[in-house]
């Protein structure tokens, strides 16, 4: 008999460190690592139609519309009938949310609350190698090579919407389109929040949580790959 597929979605303002945990996540219990921020990357370098269109949104720091992201995204998810999944990153407001809703039943939120101070210092000192999305921060999970990404060896970019100025305004709108989509959660009773300051701390809530849902595994590959 086939196990039950376990469905997850990891919410959070930028810089919360979703990514981090979700790479933790799918290490430590096998789960696909979705993010929808590299599979928007992956078709901008394909110069797929949605592609061309979300590029022009994530060039201006604007969110791609809600009807480019559910037309590339639930497509995918509809095609993931055999692994459990992490999606990190989407839904991002509530439409997105209901649109994923009728397409999947999902087992667990987990939504990050971290304070305004520690996003702002980490996203300053964030650094992403561009064309895979890998990120790294001067002090957390520095690059081996400065300014170079460790796998490629290209140069690390830094984006101007992770500096302060522009941080007030993404979290504001953070905080507004994402409301609502915690109050649903909540009202289905699988919103599960951790606060903090630091992923490392937060990381054993997390990893409990989680072991009381599904099986961890000893394996070290990651799991993290780009949506089919
Ligand atoms: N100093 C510090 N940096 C951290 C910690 N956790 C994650 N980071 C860094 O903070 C930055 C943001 O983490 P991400 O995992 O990219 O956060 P995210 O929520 O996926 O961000 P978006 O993609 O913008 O939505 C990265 O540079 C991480 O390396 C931490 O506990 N301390
Ligand atoms: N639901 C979403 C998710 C992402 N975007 C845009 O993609 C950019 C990169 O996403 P990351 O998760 O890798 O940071 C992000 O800055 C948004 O412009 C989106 O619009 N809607």
């Amino acid at each position: 008999m086939m196990a039950k597929l376990f469905r997850a979605v990891i919410m959070g303002p930028p810089g919360s460190g979703k990514g981090t945990i979700s790479e933790r996540i799918a290490q430590s219990f096998g789960l696909k690592h979705l993010s929808s921020g590299d599979f928007l990357r992956e078709n901008i370098a394909a110069n797929t139609e949605a592609g061309v269109l979300a590029k022009t949104y994530i060039e201006r720091g604007l969110m791609v519309p809600d009807h480019v992201m559910t037309r590339l995204l639930l497509p995918r998810l509809e095609e993931m009938t055999r692994h459990s999944w992490l999606m990190d990153g989407f839904p991002c407001t509530l439409a997105q949310a209901k649109a994923l809703n009728s397409t999947c039943d999902l087992d667990l939120v987990i939504s990050l609350n971290i304070p305004y101070e520690t996003l702002k210092d980490r996203l300053s000192d964030r650094w992403i190698h561009l064309a895979s999305g890998r990120v790294y921060n001067m002090g957390f999970n520095p690059p081996r090579v400065q300014g170079r990404d460790d796998l490629s060896g290209e140069p690390l970019i830094q984006h101007d919407n992770d500096q302060p100025e522009a941080l007030v305004s993404r979290l504001r709108h953070y905080k507004d389109v994402a409301k609502p989509v915690i109050d649903l959660y909540k009202s289905k009773g699988i919103l599960h929040t951790f606060s903090g300051t630091e992923t490392d701390r937060i990381w054993p809530y997390i990893n409990s949580l989680l072991s009381t849902k599904i099986p961890s595994r000893p394996e070290t590959d990651t799991q993290h790959i780009p949506l089919p």
